[in-house]
């Protein structure tokens, strides 16, 4: 046979574990590194992975060497509020007066200052600006990623930034999940009646389903926005309506919003920097995916994390993403993530790995399509321009990638201009 591409001469090669559940407990802490790896595609799919020395007896029509360095699954953003119009930079000199992020959303800014933004922006506009976050964000290694709406608030707007995320999938090479964030906030309007915004946003369930525009839905469970019961009632009609629910839990309060994911089922947890004792057990007692975003904790200029540590130990499957956003986490960048995981959360670097790739990509419903490499699967590759696999969350700040490869095909090389 005559591969289409082979990648050789790779130093380490990350195979995180091929499971039809996210990993957790013991399984979270291991991470297979094989050396002097090479690995073959033929027509977008891996065909064999082997040896450096068994590759050289092998036909290809392309040759990658990988100059005997780290070699990984293409990462797994699970978290990004991608589709928005505007930005909030004007907020950052709020935050460094020190009021806090619920007071600068409570004042009309924050969310829905970006909500102004997103309904005054076209389709076209959207569109084009998040094509730009999808660029940089398959420059850092990204093939597969979640999108969310939650910036409209009304219906038509809602519907615009998921008609947004529809048109992307079908447009760009990485592989985009949709979800529906109607209750992201209590706009304006509907200060005086929340309960009757929330009976908007659940009325609009059945369409969403019916036009393809979304797979999950999500809701902000927080002080000052949406209570658990009405998180609770917002979950349980998503999944009445063939929608599985995501939830922003106990971000800045604990209102045990953690508890309520695991008792519903929702797929994936997200925030949790307070979650309790109870909800860090109950994740371990369940197939909830606890999605860590330290990168938002460190926007936000908090001191006290997520307790990583604590829900790992206890035995509960953990992801990591950016939480990329106009206001609380302005970055695509996944590695910076892993930085600030091991910095911050305590994490070694086989769980980080293993939280950016396998346990990222079942808190999106892609866990036996993405995140793993192994013969059938989809050839997204990335080629890391570092000495071994535990680099990448040591020298923070910078993109390590070197080449990004999504189903066999090269998306994102770094620069070929070489002036020194
Ligand atoms: O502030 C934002 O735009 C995004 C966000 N939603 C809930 N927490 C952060
Ligand atoms: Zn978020």
């Amino acid at each position: 046979m005559t591969y289409d591409t082979i990648i050789e001469n790779i130093g380490q090669f990350i195979l995180p574990k091929a499971a039809d559940h996210p990993l957790k407990g013991e399984d979270m802490k291991r991470l297979e590194i094989r050396e002097n790896a090479a690995i073959a595609t033929k027509n977008g799919k891996v065909e064999w992975i082997g040896t450096h020395v068994d590759a050289q007896r092998m036909e290809t029509e392309n040759r990658v060497d990988a100059e005997g360095k780290v070699v990984s699954p293409g990462l797994v953003d699970p978290h990004t509020h991608l589709v928005f119009g505007g930005s909030r930079e004007e907020e950052l000199a709020l935050k460094q007066a020190g009021v806090p992020y619920l007071e600068i959303l409570k004042r009309g800014g924050g969310i829905l200052s970006t909500v102004k933004a997103t309904r005054e922006a076209s389709e076209e506009t959207l569109f084009a600006k998040s094509k730009q976050s999808l660029k940089r964000i398959a420059s850092y290694g990204v093939t597969t990623l979640e999108a969310k709406s939650g910036y409209g608030l009304n219906r038509e707007t809602e519907l615009k930034q998921l008609r947004v995320v529809k048109r992307l999938k079908k447009t760009t090479v990485l592989d985009l999940v949709s979800t529906f964030l109607g209750p992201h906030a209590i706009p304006p309007e509907s200060k005086e009646d929340p309960e009757a915004f929330l009976q908007e946003m659940i009325a609009m369930l059945p369409h969403i389903k019916e036009e393809e525009l979304a797979e999950f839905t999500d809701v902000f469970c927080e002080t000052g926005v949406f209570t658990i019961d009405q998180a609770k009632r917002f979950m349980e009609a998503s999944m009445a309506n063939g929608l599985t629910p995501k939830i922003h839990a106990d971000e800045i309060d604990p209102l045990g919003g953690t508890e309520l994911a695991c008792q519903t089922g929702a797929i994936s947890a997200d925030h949790l920097v307070a979650a309790s004792d109870e909800g860090m057990t109950a994740l371990a007692l369940s197939d909830t995916v606890a999605v860590l975003l330290p990168g938002t904790t460190f926007y936000l200029g908090k001191d006290h994390y997520a307790n990583a540590r604590g829900m790992i130990d206890r035995g509960a499957s953990v992801a990591l993403a950016t939480d990329f956003n106009p206001g609380s986490c302005v970055t695509e960048n996944l590695q910076l993530v892993m930085s600030l995981a091991a910095l911050k959360l305590k994490m070694t670097p086989e769980e980080i790995w293993n939280a950016v790739t396998v346990n990222a990509a079942h808190a999106i419903g892609k866990g036996t399509s993405a995140g793993v490499l192994a013969p059938g699967r989809k050839a997204d590759i990335v080629v890391w321009d570092v000495p071994n696999y535990k680099y990448i969350p040591y020298h923070y700040g910078v993109n390590h990638a070197m080449l990004v490869m999504k189903a066999g095909e090269v998306i994102w090389k770094r620069g070929d201009a070489d002036v020194f």
